[in-house]
This record gives structure tokens, C-alpha cells and sequence, in this order.
């Protein structure tokens, strides 16, 4: 049996073409169109690729884009001054600053000194709180694109066991939390864990973000599990190319899985279109108005 490919690409376009119809309704309802402002300090080349195809996909879904190049050397207290500058126009619904800052920089600071409201990327202490305790939060746009396409594939996840690899704070955590609100049984699985080969074969479905190519092999997938590979790692190819491999042994695992993520193609795209609609999202809640639906949690 062959996994179904859960196509990553073709649900991010969809997301994308609501957000767009519900940016078109704002602008001539109530004169609104959502800002999303991104901040890239120093010029890492993988950043600036990922930088500008959200800046294209921003202006693409009819939102406006404010980007901000800061040089390497700039110090925390004028990356600060900058965000409180963000903070303060009303044209900006959402605000990313591209991880991972500069080493000399205080990322944690950095982080929440952005208004949560604006915070798009969900990574902000009162946003991490609100999504432990279950309430409303701006909810990190990876967990929330493996989410949509969990729900998309399987319907109700009540019951089912639940295994995410990897405990950071930008994708397992946050992803425990919401299989957690799918009232599923959920493990997080980590670099100690014991026997882990064995705990991922209990899993119904599996989340792999631990950015280690191909570490989840074939046969620890439960036949019929469904798989989604969060992992994006460039690998050497023939003739000194590059390509990216997930953290999943594709190949293997899609002859035993029930549907399985492919990388490029999967999870990727979703998160950019997941930071659109988390801009959507903070540009009705900044006005008072309901939420998009269908694009939050
Ligand atoms: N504050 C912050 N928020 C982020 O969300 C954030 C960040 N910093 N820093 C960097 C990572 C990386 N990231 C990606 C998103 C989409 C693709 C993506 O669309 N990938 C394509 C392939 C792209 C290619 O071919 O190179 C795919 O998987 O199909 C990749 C990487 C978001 N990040």
C-alpha cells in the first residue's frame, strides 16, 4: 500500500486564494487592507530567499508588505526602537522578525517586546500562554498549517495517539498544544528518549520537527499513521547540487504510512500561507471585526 501525498502546495494556494477574497471584502467594506511588516537583520542567503517569497505572496493575496533590512552589526536598542516604531502604526497588523537573530541579541527580548496582538508568528510569552491554557492566541504558523492539514485529512483526531518529535518552541510545543485541543494523546519525543523507535509505532499520527534528514526511518511508522515531515533540510546531491530532504525517510515511510507530507512541497508552503492569514486575523481583531473563517484555529 501506498501512503496518499498530502499536497502541501496545492492546500497553501487554497489558503492563499481565501485570505485574498477576505482581504478584497475588507478593503471595500470598511476601507481596511492588513500590513504585515517582516524585519530581516544581517543577510543569511536561506533568510533572504524565504523574505522575499513572502513579501511576493503578501502583496500577492492583496495585503501590504513592509520590509526591513537591518545590517548584521545593528545593536538590540535599535532593532527595539524599530519595533515599538511597528507597534505604533496603525498600518501594520502583523510583525515577524526573522529568526534567528544575530548572536549579540537578545531574542527572547526582542520577541515580546512586539505588541502580541501584531505578534503573527505566535511566538510572544502571552501568545505561548494563551495557547497552553486554550485560549485564544496568535497561533505559530507551522503548528497551525500541520494542524489545518491534519484536520483536512483525518476529521475528528479525538482519541487518536499523537507522537511530535521535537521539543522547541517554535514547532513542538506549540504543536503538542494543539493535538492536545484535537483531544488527542500526546507525546513528545526528543533527542533522550528511550527507545524511540518504539514510541513512534504507537502513534497514529506523527509530527517530525527535529531537523535531522531522514532520522525517522520507514518502519517505525505504524502502518496507516499519517505523517506530516516538518523538516527542511538542504543536503548534497549528485554534481555538488543541493536539495531538501524532510526529517522523515520519505521513501520508506510512504509504503507504510496512510498519508504522509512530502518536502518540498508540504509543510513549507503552508506556514507562509498560515502567516497571511494570522495578518488577516490580527487586522479583523485590531478593528473589531469576526474573525476569518475557516483560517484560525
Ligand atoms: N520569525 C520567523 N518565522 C518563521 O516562520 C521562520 C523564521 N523566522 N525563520 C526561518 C524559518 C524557515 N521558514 C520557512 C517557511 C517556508 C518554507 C517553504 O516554503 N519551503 C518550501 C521550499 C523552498 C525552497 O525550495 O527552498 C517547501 O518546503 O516546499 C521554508 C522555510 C519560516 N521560518
Amino acid at each position: 500500500m501506498s501512503a496518499t501525498i498530502i499536497d502541501g502546495k496545492a492546500f497553501a494556494a487554497d489558503i492563499r486564494s481565501r485570505v485574498a477574497e477576505q482581504v478584497a471584502a475588507l478593503k471595500t467594506d470598511h476601507g481596511i487592507t492588513p500590513g504585515l511588516a517582516v524585519v530581516l537583520v544581517g543577510s543569511d542567503a536561506a533568510s533572504e530567499v524565504y523574505v522575499r517569497s513572502k513579501g511576493r505572496m503578501t502583496v500577492e493575496v492583496g495585503m501590504e508588505s513592509f520590509e526591513h533590512r537591518l545590517p548584521e552589526e545593528t545593536s538590540e536598542a535599535d532593532l527595539l526602537a524599530l519595533i515599538a516604531q511597528l507597534n505604533a502604526d496603525p498600518a501594520v497588523h502583523g510583525i515577524l522578525v526573522q529568526l534567528p537573530l544575530p548572536g549579540h541579541m537578545n531574542s527572547d527580548a526582542v520577541i515580546n517586546a512586539i505588541d502580541p496582538t501584531k505578534d503573527v508568528d505566535g511566538f510572544h510569552i502571552s501568545n505561548v500562554g494563551l495557547l497552553g491554557t486554550g485560549q485564544k492566541a496568535m497561533v505559530p504558523c507551522t503548528p497551525l498549517g500541520c494542524l489545518m492539514m491534519l484536520r483536512e485529512h483525518l476529521g475528528d483526531m479525538s482519541g487518536k495517539e499523537a507522537i511530535v518529535i521535537g521539543r522547541s518552541n517554535i514547532v513542538g510545543k506549540p504543536m503538542a498544544h494543539l493535538l492536545l485541543g484535537e483531544s488527542c494523546t500526546v507525546s513528545i519525543a526528543h533527542s533522550r528518549t528511550k527507545d524511540i523507535a518504539d514510541v513512534v509505532r504507537r502513534a497514529d499520527i506523527v509530527v517530525a520537527a527535529v531537523g535531522r534528514p531522514k532520522m525517522i526511518k520507514g518502519d517505525w511508522i505504524k502502518p496507516g499513521a499519517t505523517v506530516i515531515d516538518v523538516g527542511i533540510n538542504r543536503v548534497e546531491a549528485e554534481g555538488g547540487k543541493t536539495r531538501l530532504v524532510g526529517d522523515v525517510d520519505f521513501d520508506a515511510a510512504r509504503e507504510v504510512a496512510g498519508a504522509i507530507t512530502p518536502v518540498p512541497g508540504g509543510v513549507g508552503p503552508m506556514t507562509i500561507a498560515c502567516l497571511l492569514a494570522n495578518t488577516l486575523t490580527a487586522a479583523c481583531r485590531a478593528n473589531g471585526l469576526p474573525e476569518p473563517e475557516g483560517l484560525t484555529v
